[in-house]
Order: C-alpha cells, then structure tokens, then sequence
C-alpha cells in the first residue's frame, strides 16, 4: 500500500496510514477464516475454534504492521485478547495453526520478509495488555468485532483507534461484509456491487471510506434528516447485546416508521457514518459493561462524519478511564438534528422502564 501523503493540518499522517494498512492486512486473515468456517459443514459452525483463530491472528498482524510502520514510535495497546488460553496445556494445535495462518498472510501480501515464531505469536498478543488512561498516546483494538456475525457469515469489524491525552484522535474501521456503496441506494444491488469498507477518520480532518482492497477515498457524512418519522434505525443483531423493548418504545415515541435495520459489529457505526441510516442505538442488557475498543474507532468515524455520539444522559464518551467506558446505560450515534430529540426519547423510555 503506497503511503499517504502529508496533509497539511493533519499531525496523525503516518499513523492513519499504517493503522490503514493493519486493519486491511488482518481483515484479510479474517476474510480468510470466514470463508473456511462457511464452507465447513454446520456441525463445525459452533465449534469456536475458528474464530478464535480469527481474533488472535488479527490482533497479532495488528500489532505486528503497526511496529513496523511505526518504528520509532513507543508502543502501548489495549486490545480485547490476550494470550493466557494459548498458553494453557492442549492449546499447541490452535497456537501452530494462528502462527501459520499469520504467516502464510505476511507470506501472501509480500510486503514484510519475516516469519513468526510461536513465542512471537504469543509476544504479540500480549502487546494489548495495556490499561490506556488519560495520558500518552494508546492504540484501542478489537481485532474481530462482532463475532457472531463472523461466524454466522455475516458482518463484523475490524477496529481500530488511536487515543491521544484521553481523546480519540483516530479510527479506522476494516468491514469485509459491508458493500463500498451506500446500502440505502436504491440502484436494486448488483453483483457487480463492491463489498469490503474501509472507513477512516483523523480528529479535525473528516470521515471518508474506501474499498478494502483499495481506491479512492470518498469523503462521508452522515445523513440530513431532521424529521424522526423519516428516520431508520440501527441495532444489533443479536437480541441479547441491546434491549429491543427500549429501543422500540423510543421508535414509536420519535414516530419512525420504518422496521430495525439489526447488524453485527461497528459496521452500523460506518453505515451511519455515510448516511445509510439516520440512528443507532445500544442499550446493552444489565450488568454489561462497554469496552473502550467496542466503540473507539466507530465514534470517531461518527463525529467526523457530522454526527453525534452520546451515553444515555447525554454526554461525549469518556474513552480516558482504562479498558472500559464509564458505566452508564446506552449509546446513542445520530446527528445533530435528531439528537434532541432521540435522547429526550430515550431518557422517557428508560424512566417508564424503572
Ligand atoms: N452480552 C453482550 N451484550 C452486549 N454486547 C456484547 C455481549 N457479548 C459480546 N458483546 C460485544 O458486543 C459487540 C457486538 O455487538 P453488536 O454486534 O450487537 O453490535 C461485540 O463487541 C461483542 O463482542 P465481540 O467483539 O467479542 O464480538
Ligand atoms: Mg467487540
Ligand atoms: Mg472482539
Ligand atoms: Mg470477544
């Protein structure tokens, strides 16, 4: 991948270009697992195995791209895995096939000439052990967002922020599944129609998306709408990650019309980030506590597209406290016209709830 030209006003340069790259180069390995995992028979679909491969080795060529893009640079990541399992007893067969799997995608891509051993392997895992916090500069990765959406065969994400002094100053976000056109385009699909996005966002400088094999940057922003009753919204899949009773009651309150839009992963925070919908809202279950890397990249793509993200009383996200975000009950993701609004909607929702 040829590097990025300086921009001026833009001090994240060198660092948009090689977390561009690392979120490319692990979502090919991932791309890779998926589609072993959808041409096995079903029986194996449930085994873990697979896409447990999956979020190691992405985490591994994350953190491997990053160091040599980025050599003189200090180093620290909080990432969702690390290695403890795979030094266990009985996890040599699962290590040997991560290390040969992120080999034969070094191998494949050509840019580095090294092979990894699997200590390295194990080394490399463990560079995400990291707190972050309020000050120095900490990379947020979730190397596979979304995981039963991987291994349904559906979407999932590839995520990955810089922090900065406690701010997010960076995200890119890597979506094999996710088409490079708008999905709310009405041009009937085709199967000519590209899939695989790569959304990228520096503070102060704009969203923009491209193929995730590559091509030309397309700046994004997110939609216009400012009448609710014209307005889709996004949530999970999976019935379990976001009360569906909440955020059906906020619909009906706010008068949209139109059924969920449920997706796996960050992906809903890049399809929002370019308009294909105008909300997203999560509402995890009791208990639940969000993890910095689930939201870092996305937001950030989000605010730099023209949207808002907010917590249920109404406030930024807080990614400076460690590995989680402050305990509060949900996110928002919308623009600034409907924001009012969705909040007001949301905060009646969960008063009717208690
Ligand atoms: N019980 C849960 N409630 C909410 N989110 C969860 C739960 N279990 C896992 N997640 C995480 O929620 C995110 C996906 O949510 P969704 O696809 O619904 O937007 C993922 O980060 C997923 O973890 P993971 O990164 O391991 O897949
Ligand atoms: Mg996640
Ligand atoms: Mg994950
Ligand atoms: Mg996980």
């Amino acid at each position: 991948m040829s590097q990025l030209p300086e921009v001026a006003g833009n001090p994240y340069t060198a660092e948009l270009a090689a977390a561009k790259k690392a979120v490319a180069l692990a979502a090919r390995l991932c791309q890779r697992v998926q589609q072993g995992i959808l041409q096995s028979d079903v029986q194996s679909k449930a085994d873990r195995t697979p896409v447990t491969v999956a979020d190691y080795g992405s985490q591994v060529l994350v953190s491997l791209v990053l160091k040599k893009e980025l050599p003189s640079h200090s180093y620290s990541m909080v990432a969702e895995e690390d290695s403890k399992d795979l030094r266990k007893d009985g996890a040599q067969e699962v290590l040997e096939h991560i290390t040969s799997l992120v080999n034969e995608t070094i191998a494949n891509d050509g840019s580095y000439n090294m092979s990894l051993s699997k200590e390295d392997v194990l080394a490399a895992i463990d560079g995400g052990k990291s707190e972050g916090g309020p000050s120095g500069r900490h990379w947020i990765l979730d190397p596979i967002d979304g995981t039963k959406g991987f291994i349904r065969g559906d979407q999932y994400a590839v995520a990955l922020g810089l922090l900065d002094e406690g701010k997010v100053v960076l995200g890119v976000l890597g979506c094999p599944n996710l088409p490079l056109k708008s999905t709310n385009t009405h041009n009937g699909g085709s199967s000519r129609d590209q899939v695989g996005s790569l959304f990228f966002a520096t503070i102060g400088c704009g969203a923009e998306v491209e193929a995730l094999e590559g091509s030309e940057p397309q700046k994004i922003s997110v939609c216009s709408i400012n009448n609710p009753t014209d307005a889709s919204f996004f949530e999970s899949y999976e019935a379990s990650h976001s009360k569906r009773d909440l955020t059906s009651s906020i619909a009906e309150k706010l008068g949209v019309q139109a059924p969920p839009v449920r997706m796996d992963s960050q992906a809903k925070y890049g399809a929002l980030a370019r308009g294909d919908g105008a909300i997203f809202l999560r509402i995890p279950h009791k208990g639940y506590i969000e993890t910095v890397w689930d939201h870092a990249a996305g937001s950030i793509i989000v605010t730099e597209a023209g949207g808002m993200v907010k917590d249920a009383s109404g406030n930024d996200l807080d990614f400076s406290k460690g590995r989680y975000l402050d305990r509060d009950r949900g996110i928002i993701a919308t623009n600034k016209y409907l924001m009012p609004a969705v909040l007001k909607a949301f905060q009646d929702a969960m008063e009717e709830e208690q």
